[in-house]
């Protein structure tokens, strides 16, 4: 790490040039910067009008890939908030989409992994992209999370969502098996390989990047009623038991399978660190429920640290101008990634 001083350097992509990404991601990197040292990814011309209207004491200063790939990242207090500049193709207006601008959106993801890999940032927190776009754009894509797992070479990453209703309210977390798939492979993708993998990620994170030192973890079934003894599906006996008991015996407190309907009371919550759910839309629904505008997503498993929002682009409101959006769950998401940043310092 090349800035071990109090303040982290965190990557900050803007997301889709048309959402709320770039404007939450300038308020909150503005709102934060006496405690992280965040550099905006992104088109330097449009963030710097973006900037000046939302408030114009925010001060940005472009800075190019070149100087960058041959200097480094120059020394910057907490004054003003860099932007690396990725320039976009097309004009953007807010609220439309448009698919000549895809690429640049992925191009800013690459380069904060070439800046966590090179030294240059400690992190790096994402802003929402429009995933429908970048595959318009004609490169196929399902998320950051599937994205990041591939371009660092990870053969196997997990979604974890997590955040608190409110001011002393429990701590949620909730990890899924499986990420952005048809909900018809999902029952494919559950072999007991993935859940083995899924389980082991999930374990050792919550230990090595949360502090949990025993963690205990809670996971769903895929059918009706955890399958009703079978007569509601089988994937429970055949593969979400033996993968329990395997991941039981290699020391991980993971006890299941339970009916997702009802895994999520509050009494079952309270003796539990995390949730495993099968799928997307199995899991993330609660954990928006309770927690939505300040719950975050951290990808496991990865060799850098990486968090995002626990919502889309927002296309409605960047429609609609400025000054709309919630920026509390960008904020939470920054807050994560320093914590996890010092935690693994102090590792
Ligand atoms: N981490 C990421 O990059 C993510 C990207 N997405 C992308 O976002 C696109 C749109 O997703 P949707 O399902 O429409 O969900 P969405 O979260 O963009 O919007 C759902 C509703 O929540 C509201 N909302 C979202 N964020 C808000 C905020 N910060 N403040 C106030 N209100 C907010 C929106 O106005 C809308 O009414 C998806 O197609 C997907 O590609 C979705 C989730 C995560
Ligand atoms: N619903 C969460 C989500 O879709 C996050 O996707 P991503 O972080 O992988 O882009």
């Amino acid at each position: 790490m090349n800035h071990p001083g109090p303040r982290p350097t965190l990557a900050v992509t803007v997301g889709e040039p048309a959402g709320i990404g770039p404007e939450i991601a300038i308020r909150a990197a503005w709102a934060l910067r006496e405690q992280a040292r965040c550099v905006l990814v992104g088109d330097a011309a449009f963030l710097s009008l973006t900037a000046s209207l939302i408030d114009p004491a925010i001060r940005l200063s472009a800075l190019s890939t070149m100087a960058l790939r041959h200097s480094g990242l120059p020394h910057f207090g907490p004054t003003t908030i860099p932007v690396i500049d990725v320039p976009l193709e097309a004009h953007v207006a807010p609220g439309r989409l448009d698919a000549a601008n895809g690429r640049a959106v992925l191009a800013t993801l690459d380069l904060a992994i070439e800046g966590c890999q090179a030294g240059w940032f400690d992190a790096i927190v994402t802003a929402p992209l429009q995933k429908s776009t970048i595959n318009d754009a004609g490169i196929a894509f399902s998320g950051h999370t599937e994205y990041l797992a591939e371009k660092t070479g990870t053969s196997r990453v997990v979604m974890m969502l997590a955040g608190s209703p409110g001011a002393g309210q429990p701590y949620l977390r909730v990890a899924l098996a499986t990420t952005h798939l048809p909900l018809k492979d999902v029952p494919a993708a559950l072999t007991r390989e993935t859940l083995d993998q899924v389980l082991d990620i999930l374990h050792a994170d919550l230990r090595g990047k949360f502090g949990l030192k025993a963690p205990r973890i809670l996971v769903t079934g895929l059918n009706p009623h955890a399958g009703e003894n079978g007569y509601l599906g089988r994937e429970e006996i055949d593969v979400i038991e033996p993968a329990l008991a395997a991941a039981q015996a290699r020391g991980i407190d993971a006890r299941g399978p339970y009916p997702a309907d009802t895994l999520f009371q509050p009494k079952y919550l309270q003796d539990a660190d995390a949730v495993l759910a099968m799928y997307h839309d199995q899991g993330l629904p609660v954990l928006k429920h309770a927690t939505f505008g300040r719950g975050v997503n951290i990808t496991l498993g990865l060799p850098l640290i990486r968090t995002s929002v626990d919502h889309g682009t927002a296309l409605d409101l960047a429609a609609q101008g400025l000054g709309l959006a919630d920026c509390g769950s960008m904020e939470e998401a920054i807050r994560v990634a320093l914590s996890m940043v010092r935690s693994r310092a102090t590792t």
